[in-house]
């Protein structure tokens, strides 16, 4: 092949000039490449947001202000640590783009708002009603399941399913029992890790908790915790499932934004989803196979899975009914969304009770009083403990488990945010962790003070944004009640049955984000034996 063939500036170059030329016009072709990205790298928000013109014909004064990054790659950086949501928060700090800020990461545009009302603006639109999809969620067939579904008929489908039978009042209230059945559990769980080992790490037993919980609403089923048996090692198959599925997800994946990389896998992440979706497809197909032979010899309903989320799913008229791969993807995807969150919220707050002796001690008298020392504290008495919702609260407010509400939105149409413009296909963040500690909207942003809860009763459910760890607007979370009634209750049951002191190690609150804003060093503590001991 001619070495005109092999140029890639080829179609430039007329035959007739000679060699010396045609180095003359690459370097000279270099030369205006490299101002050009120069240019489009220094424009507000930086090079995307500069290819798509919208900042660059804006007139300065309506142009979203935001940093340019670094050439092509743009703000990368901020991505690929692990304190995203703070990175993100003093940038817009300094850029005084607190109500919007622009930026680029690679060939993706992005806004974010650090302020309650154009948050509110945003995440209440439908015009923000999509969300931007990444490889892995893609590979893991999540664009099929509710949270990545695209804003439309088979998403609002999903949606009126699941709050009609999962996330209603009444069903949450019907599983009360077993999560108080577990919470009990949990407590055994702690007490032989106290008498073997004289402390306890309690990430662990919160997430086999947290997903035997979710796998009873969902599949009908619960695993012993740590015991022989198969229940166990299915038990622990599905953890390692949930835990790669974490890992994926989380990992900032440099094809999601440099598309010419797409197909050359770097990170390794579609060989895994791929890897990771045929074990998902045989151990959640093996559970409605389950479900449908139930069916067939007419046990449905006589045992203990009666009437969870897999029948539900497998009773729809056929015009809503999804196909096996579909339903596989929905019911995976409850799983997976509700485990790690509640797990997480419950270190967050067991380490702040660990923290502040004076708070816990406060918190036990208050369960004390309102349910005595000779029966364990159910359901019902949550409503009598504002004390402990405060502690929830200000643990939601100090570390939202997701900072920067976990998966964005995106742009389906070209908007406008006040004077601004927004063309369609734009990622849009809130950054929730930088409004819950803006000092102008809380006092002493940095303190833990459940007693602020105490003074004015803010709404955590999404309609005040000053403190919206669920979202809000129409992808709001759907499991946001079932989420709240665990950790109350549990987090009850864990202060009414033990005293929380600081082992060796003390207590680290370093954060780590992921898919959920994690404790970077696990906690590990003391539980002393109190009150009500089942
Ligand atoms: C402490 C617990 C939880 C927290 C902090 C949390 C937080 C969130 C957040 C911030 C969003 C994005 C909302 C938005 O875009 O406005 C979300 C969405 C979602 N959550 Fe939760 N969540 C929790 C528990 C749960 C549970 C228990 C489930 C189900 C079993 C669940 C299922 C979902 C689903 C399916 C979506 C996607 C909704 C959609 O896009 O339409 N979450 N969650």
């Amino acid at each position: 092949m001619s070495t005109e063939y092999n140029n890639p500036l080829f179609f430039f170059i007329p035959s007739s000039i000679d060699y010396s030329s045609v180095i003359s016009f690459q370097l000279f072709f270099g030369a205006l490449l490299t101002i050009a990205v120069f240019g489009f790298w220094v424009a507000p928000g930086g090079l995307a947001w500069a290819l798509s013109n919208a900042n660059a014909n804006a007139q300065s004064k309506t142009a979203i202000p935001g940093p340019s990054g670094l050439p092509i790659v743009g703000l990368l950086f901020a991505f690929t640590g692990s304190l995203t949501h703070r990175v993100l928060a003093k940038l817009t700090q300094s850029f005084h783009a607190v109500r919007l800020m622009a930026f680029s990461v690679g060939f993706t545009r992005f806004i974010i708002s650090s302020h309650p009302e154009t948050a509110k603006e945003i995440l209440n639109s439908s015009d923000f009603a999509d969300r931007p999809i990444k490889e892995s969620a893609y590979e893991l067939l999540f664009h099929r399941a509710m949270g990545f579904a695209p804003f439309g008929d088979y998403w609002r489908n999903l949606r009126r399913i699941s709050a009609t039978h999962l996330f209603c009042p009444k069903r949450i209230a019907s599983f009360g029992a077993f999560r108080s059945e577990i919470g009990a559990k949990m407590i055994d769980e702690i007490k032989g890790s106290m008498g073997l080992r004289g402390e306890v790490e309690i990430k662990k037993v919160l997430h086999f908790g947290s997903l035997n919980n979710v796998m009873m609403s969902v599949f009908g089923r619960s695993y012993d915790f740590y015991k022989n048996g198969v229940s166990e090692n299915d038990g622990h198959e599905l953890e390692e499932l949930v835990s790669e599925g974490y890992e994926l997800l989380g990992i900032f994946n440099w094809s999601d934004h440099f598309p010419v990389l797409g197909w050359l896998d770097l990170q390794g992440v579609r060989k895994r989803c791929r890897n990771l979706v045929s074990k998902v497809n045989v151990f959640v197909g093996k559970i409605i196979e389950e479900h449908r032979r139930r069916r067939v010899n007419g046990v449905l309903r006589d045992d203990q899975s009666a009437g969870d989320f897999v029948d539900v799913l497998l009773e729809l008229e056929k015009e809503d009914r999804l196909n096996d791969s579909d339903m596989i993807a929905v019911l995976w995807e409850m799983i997976f969304r509700g485990t790690d969150t509640v797990a997480i919220l419950l270190e967050w707050i067991l380490a702040r009770m660990v923290l502040h002796p004076d708070i816990q001690s406060k918190a036990q008298s208050e369960i004390d009083n309102v349910v005595g020392t000779s029966r364990p504290v159910s359901d019902a008495d949550l409503p009598n403990l504002p004390y402990l919702q405060s502690i929830v609260k200000e643990t939601l407010r100090m570390h939202p488990p997701g900072p920067l509400l976990s998966w964005a939105r995106l742009a389906i149409q070209d908007v406008h945010i006040g004077q601004n413009f927004i063309p369609a296909g734009t990622t849009a963040m809130v950054n929730m962790w930088a409004i819950t500690h803006d000092e102008k909207i809380w006092s002493e942003p940095n303190e833990f003070k459940p007693e602020r809860f105490m003074k004015e009763d803010v709404s955590i459910m999404g309609s005040d944004l000053r403190l919206a760890p669920f979202g809000s607007g129409r992808r709001v979370c759907p499991g946001k009640a079932m989420g709240m009634a665990t950790v109350q209750l549990w987090f009850a049951q864990l202060l009414q049955s033990f005293k929380w002191v600081p082992s060796d190690n003390g207590v680290d609150l370093s954060e780590r984000l992921k898919l959920s804003l994690e404790m970077k060093k696990p906690l590990i503590c003391k539980a002393l034996p109190r009150g009500f001991i089942a």
